[in-house]
């Protein structure tokens, strides 16, 4: 199976990060720039009917990834691909639009609130094909309606956002990023807002577009047991770095990056599936330290002061990518030192209660 992360053509590719980066010039009171380096050489290929999750901590650029992706940003390196085709400075028309659809967190902010459900399904469905009459319009709308479970699909088109439970109007965004036949959907967190009770339905929905459907899909998560339940693939980022990817059972279940493995191990419970908090999640990485800054990250890897097994290369040179097979790979010195087994060998607590006993870097 090819990487999520290859730049390789890949039959079914149809979405591509090619080494891209984002960096935003940000100024403070006294009028000083400096750069947010947001995302950096980050590659990603999404597949029809495959969802890649994108997991990390708060600030370790999966917005920026998905934004670039979704050609709000401008890339400040590296290059988007459709298809196969590199999109072009200023290229992103509709018809790019249309194709790649982002779901954002809050789908009551995502509807326009003062018009019905008919209203805000019937814009896209014009957008998508103007010839089309309003009867068959309305057709239409009910069978994108109930394609996302909201049925009779006639009884939703009256209502008002402010009418419907956050789970219905989540549906309703995701109806209506449909309605223009997209053949990617980039979700940023989008069960992250709802209530409990309904991430899993919601889930079991996305992954039913992905799979009968063939839409390829990007998962922004904080939340290690819903990229394991929805997803094929996992990337996991750490400051504005994509360090682990791969198939989900690999990257999850035998984690080859330090970061990776604290994060599966300070996961409550791995099959409570859309039940941890972000501060549930990230709790124990947040005992280790602040996140770096992005504007003066350190040297080497990025996450070596954070490191129980970090060596004194980690400091001073970025570690490479390496392979480990079936699509599977890491950015991490242990593995190019031949010294890999040490990251499954014991908890991340007990390595990093013995590394407090040991002089630090
Ligand atoms: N428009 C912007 N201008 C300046 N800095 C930005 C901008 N957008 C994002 N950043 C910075 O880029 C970094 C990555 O932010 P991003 O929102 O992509 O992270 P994230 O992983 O999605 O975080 P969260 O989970 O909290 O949404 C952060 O330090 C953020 O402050």
């Amino acid at each position: 199976m090819s990487s999520p992360t290859s730049t390789a053509t890949d039959e079914g590719t149809v979405l591509s990060a090619v080494d891209v980066s984002k960096h935003f010039v940000v100024r403070n009171a006294v009028g000083d720039s400096s750069v947010v380096r947001a995302v950096e050489h980050a590659s990603i290929d999404l597949y029809a009917g495959r969802i890649v999750a994108v997991v990390g901590e708060s600030g370790s650029g999966k917005t920026t990834l998905a934004r670039l992706l979704a050609r709000f940003y401008e890339p400040t390196e590296g290059e988007i691909r459709l298809e196969d085709v590199p999109v072009g400075k200023g290229a992103a028309g509709r018809g790019y639009h249309q194709t790649v659809q982002l779901i954002f967190q809050d789908p009551f902010g995502s509807l326009n609130p003062v018009h019905r459900v008919w209203h805000n399904l019937d814009r896209a469905l014009r957008i998508h094909d103007r010839r089309t009459g309003r009867a068959e319009r309305r057709r239409r709308a009910i069978g994108l309606l109930e394609r996302v479970s909201l049925t009779p699909g006639a009884d939703f088109l009256d209502k008002f956002p402010h009418e419907l439970s956050g789970g219905q109007r989540q549906r309703v965004v995701i109806a209506r990023a449909l309605a223009v036949a997209p053949k990617v959907l980039l979700g940023d967190e989008p069960i992250s807002m709802l209530d409990v009770s309904i991430r899993l339905e919601m889930l079991n929905l996305l992954g039913r577009l992905s799979r009968d459907e063939g839409l390829a899909m990007l998962y922004i998560t904080h939340d290690i047991a819903s990229a394991r339940y929805v997803c094929d693939d996992v990337v996991v980022m750490y400051a504005g770095q994509m360090i682990e990817g791969g198939p989900k059972e690999r990257v999850i279940g035998a984690p080859a990056h330090p970061y990776t493995k604290l994060l599966v191990e300070s996961s409550p419970d791995p099959d409570r599936v859309g039940t941890t908090s972000r501060d549930e999640q990230f709790a124990d990485a947040e005992t280790l330290g602040e996140p770096p800054s992005l504007i003066e990250p350190p040297t080497g890897c990025r996450f070596h002061p954070r490191c129980p097994f970090a060596m004194s290369r980690c400091a001073l040179q970025e570690p490479p990518r390496t392979d480990l097979g079936d699509g599977h790979w890491s950015r991490c010195w242990l593995h190019e030192e031949g010294r890999a087994d040490e990251i499954g060998a014991e908890s991340y607590s007990a390595a990093l209660a013995r590394r407090t006993t040991e002089p630090a870097l």
